[in-house]
């Protein structure tokens, strides 16, 4: 891994009281001549956008509630379609008061603005998921992404049911109680549509229907405020570099300035979505949860010359003590086990502490894991 030391790189600055600052201070880097060496990407890794779409099935999850047995059919066919080939889809009908999403987008701002002295007493810590980052200055030292973020944990396990503002109080001494109030009941809508999504992976895979509601219902939710300041060196740095996501299944919503593709058919194809619907993808947990036969899909967000981008990414993992293991009735001696049994608390580490997620993450774990365990002789 690399600088995983706790000192940040700095540049020079007035605003802390010894001469620097962070590394991510948007109005710093706005006014910089050149990019600092840290973001830059080399250019054989900005590899160009195809200026095509990707066209993803949009499914109304009212079909689940209405009990029409052939509606519900022709979505999961076309969720199948959709995940076998690069696990993205979008959900509208989930329940999700657009007026809650808009609060969720504003209260982003009441985050980002903040002045750089209190985002870095949220700052996460090393070691924890949980709390501010900018651009994980304090994680890595080259190519970053051109990206500040805000990660909380909503562990469904726990009985507490503020959890999310009690989080904002804790980072934020109480300054951010109302935000913590807004994402308090937007991951609580997440977390009441969520197993209407569940179901129907479970019925496009042809497994017991309650397979994945009962995997994640003890599970949590890591939330992430995503903001992509607008970025005049967008040619030569990324939103957030090509990958899959470690994950379970993601429910993102983003705002319509665009920049996020996905890798298919060798080609990054533009992921528009509509503002009424959440984005759905498969994450590696989920590919190992369905034997490989739904694909975890490369995908990357690019900077932006001219507008900042927002989204909201809800990250679902299973207890972190559960075995990922695929049903049995995805399992046959033509489709023999791809995947070893893991944890998402094994593979979190990983990614974590040893391998910054990327287009190889999952297959990189499954030999860092048969290298510490090998099979018997
Ligand atoms: C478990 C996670 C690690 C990341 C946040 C969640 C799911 C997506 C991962 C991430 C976004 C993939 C790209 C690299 C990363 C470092 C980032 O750009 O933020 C990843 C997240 C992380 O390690 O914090
Ligand atoms: O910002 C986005 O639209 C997606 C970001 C992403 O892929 C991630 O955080 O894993
Ligand atoms: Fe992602």
């Amino acid at each position: 891994m690399e600088s995983s030391d706790a000192t940040h790189i700095h540049f020079p600055s007035p605003n802390d009281e010894n001469g620097m600052m962070p590394i991510f201070d948007k109005d710093f880097l706005r006014n910089l001549k050149d990019i600092p060496k840290e973001f830059y990407w080399p250019s054989e890794e900005i590899v160009e956008s195809s200026k095509e779409e990707l066209r993803v099935p949009v499914i109304d999850l009212g079909v689940l509630k209405t009990g029409d047995e052939a509606a519900i059919a022709k979505a999961a066919e076309l969720v199948r379609n959709a995940c076998i080939k690069h696990g993205f889809f979008q959900v509208t009908n989930h329940g999700v008061d657009p007026n809650l999403i808009n609060a969720a987008y504003q209260e982003m701002d009441t985050i980002f603005n903040l002045p750089m002295t209190k985002k870095l007493i949220a700052k996460k810590k090393p070691g924890t998921q949980e709390g501010y980052a900018g651009a994980h200055g304090d994680r890595y030292s080259s190519k970053l992404p051109w990206k500040e973020t805000l990660t909380w944990i909503y562990d469904y396990n726990k009985e507490s049911k503020s959890q999310v503002v009690d989080f904002f109080d804790a980072f934020f001494g109480g300054e951010l109680h109302r935000t913590g109030l807004v994402y308090q009941k937007y991951c609580d809508a997440v977390k009441e549509f969520s197993p209407l999504v569940l179901e129907l992976l479970a019925i496009s895979l042809g497994v017991d229907r309650l397979q994945y509601v009962k995997f994640y219902e003890d599970g949590m939710q890591l939330m992430r405020c995503n903001s992509y300041p607008a970025c005049v060196f967008s040619d030569h740095t990324l939103g957030t570099g090509p990958h899959n996501d470690p994950t379970g299944v993601t429910f993102l919503h983003q705002d319509q300035v665009g920049g996020l593709e996905v890798f298919v058919d060798n080609k990054w194809l533009a992921l528009h979505s509509r503002p009424d619907a959440f984005i759905i993808n498969i994450g590696d947990c989920f590919m190992a949860l369905t034997n490989g036969i739904y694909k975890s899909c490369l995908h990357r967000v690019l900077a932006n010359k001219e507008r900042e981008r927002k989204s909201l990414a809800c990250f679902m993992n299973s207890r972190v003590d559960k075995a990922v293991r695929p049903p049995e009735a995805l399992i046959s001696p033509q489709e023999p086990r791809k995947y070893p049994d893991f944890t998402w608390a094994e593979f979190r580490d990983f990614t974590q502490e040893h391998h910054r997620a990327d287009p190889e993450t999952l297959d990189a774990f499954v030999s860092w894991i048969r290298s510490s365990n090998p099979p018997p002789e």
